[in-house]
């Protein structure tokens, strides 16, 4: 969320978090290597949508002006909250070589390559995150108790992930005793679920690369499109079995069987007016295709699932919300069915992979404590960049989307201020990834068939004309007394060599 180096009584009474990057002493965003400027933000002033009534309730609208209202502007390729670091895609002194990663379906790894993923996200889960913290408590509370504590507190590089997440979609707190407002929420259900999840993905990566001190790390992704009732990423080798004694939870030889979850008590939070912490609790949940109460949504997507929501053209539509239909984004996002018409009672691609876990991973306060969450997302992700690919430029509603999802909007609650419109762009070209991945076709409609048939009997009976007509000629032309060419030849040739003989 915010800068260790920001949140000070200082800092946050200023309103200013403008740090200096690495090797700059009191050089607020590297101003005088011509890195940045500390300048006044300006936030998204456009109208959201009608399913937020509360405007001026909540920390998280005209993100993060409640906190900060100064931050560094980078200029070039610079890029970070003290423009220390690079564009994404982008290396060297002076920000100016390409650098890329190819993020790679999970299966396809090899034993040694699935190993390293694995050690690499618990690596993340013990590791603290060395440049953010987090907020646990809300604007009017964050100063503590005497007004001289801030209440922000360390979280590890994975914990932040959950965190982020968990803050996107909390509920608005109206106050003690009143009812928390549930109908927000600043990363699904609008145009932004895309791009939100995209950073989202892009910070771990990016964590994980300076982890690891590895900057060719990439994620990798599960092609969830799979159907039937299998969770083929539920091995020990990689994301964790089923537990043999209890079917909710992970085996005790994989690594994750240790993991304890974070942000699990939202009924607390939201009664008391707190905000999760770093605190971790109970296990991770997961019973895929377990729950015999929800059968619609024990199995997985299907690939022609796929197909169809790549088909559908218009990325989003109004109201650019969870009952939006013929919008991409509706339909990828699993809010329609996968060609597009919105029905109520319809989980599909991402919604359903999510609710297929049947735990952890299906809650959305709490879905990415499951690290199934990471290559779920990843794979939303390169079917939103084949859909870029394919019908790019597109249009993103610039106002009257929910709060929060404007096309100008700072996704919360990152930090630095980045839009939606930021990762609204293909990913290979202008933020240092790709995927290696294969689309499903389209299997062939009526008329195309009915077209492939008269071109292919076309084909047949030119063939059987030319074949004809060739022997016909033939035929005559021997009946008029020529001898074949080659027979000429080898004539010559032996009339020839008998000459030379004698
Ligand atoms: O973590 C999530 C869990 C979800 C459940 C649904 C649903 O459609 O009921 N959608 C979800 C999105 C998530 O991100």
């Amino acid at each position: 969320q915010f800068p260790r180096e920001c949140v000070t009584v200082e800092g946050l009474r200023s309103g200013q978090c403008c740090p200096s990057p690495p090797g700059f002493v009191d050089d607020p965003c590297g101003f005088s290597a011509g890195r940045g400027q500390c300048v006044s933000l300006t936030v998204d002033a456009r109208p959201h949508g009608p399913q937020y009534p509360h405007d001026g309730r909540d920390d998280r609208e005209r993100w993060p002006v409640r906190f900060f209202n100064r931050t560094c502007q980078c200029n070039g390729n610079f890029s970070g909250f003290n423009c220390g670091r690079c564009r994404h895609g982008l290396t060297g002194p002076n920000c100016d070589q390409r650098v890329s990663v190819v993020r790679r379906d999970v299966m396809r790894l090899s034993a040694d390559e699935k190993r390293a993923f694995v050690s690499a996200l618990d690596q993340a889960k013990r590791t603290v995150h060395p440049d953010l913290v987090i907020a646990t408590r809300h604007y009017s509370d964050v100063f503590g108790p005497g007004g001289d504590s801030p209440q922000f507190e360390n979280v590890t590089i994975y914990n932040y992930f959950v965190w982020t997440h968990y803050y996107s979609v909390s509920k608005t707190f109206l106050g003690a005793g009143q009812a928390s407002f549930g109908g927000v929420d600043f990363s699904h259900e609008g145009p932004g679920f895309v791009t939100w999840h995209r950073y989202h993905l892009l910070q771990l990566e990016r964590d994980m690369q300076d982890m690891l001190q590895d900057p060719s790390f990439a994620l990798p992704y599960w092609n969830f499109a799979i159907g039937g009732n299998t969770c083929d990423i539920c091995t020990d080798d990689l994301m964790g079995a089923r537990s043999t004694f209890d079917s909710n939870s992970l085996s005790s030889n994989s690594i994750f069987s240790q993991w304890r979850v974070v942000c699990e008590s939202v009924e607390d939070y939201d009664t008391l007016g707190t905000i999760c912490n770093s605190t971790e609790t109970s296990p991770i949940r997961r019973n895929p295709a377990g729950n015999v109460n929800r059968p619609m949504v024990q199995r997985l997507p299907e690939p022609q699932d796929v197909a169809d929501c790549l088909q559908v053209n218009t990325f989003d539509t109004p109201p650019y919300y969870s009952t939006s239909s013929e919008s991409f984004r509706n339909t990828v996002e699993g809010y329609s069915a996968p060609k597009g018409n919105y029905d109520p009672v319809v989980r599909s691609l991402h919604n359903l992979a999510h609710l297929f876990l049947n735990g952890t991973g299906g809650q959305t306060h709490l879905s990415p404590n499951d690290p199934i969450f990471v290559l779920l997302h990843t794979y939303t992700d390169a079917i939103f960049d084949e859909w870029l690919r394919r019908h790019g430029p597109a249009a993103y509603p610039d106002e009257n989307a929910p709060i929060g999802h404007n096309r100008g909007y700072n996704m919360v609650p990152f930090w630095p201020p980045v839009t939606n419109s930021e990762m609204f762009v293909t990913a290979p070209d202008n933020l240092g990834y790709s995927y290696e991945a294969e689309w499903p076709g389209q299997p062939f409609t009526l008329t195309e068939i009915i077209t492939m048939a008269i071109v292919a009997a076309l084909v047949v009976v030119a063939v059987i004309f030319a074949a004809t007509t060739c022997a016909v000629r033939a035929r005559s032309y021997k009946m008029e007394g020529h001898q074949p060419l080659l027979g000429d030849q080898y004539q010559r040739y032996d009339d020839d060599k008998s000459q030379s003989v004698v």
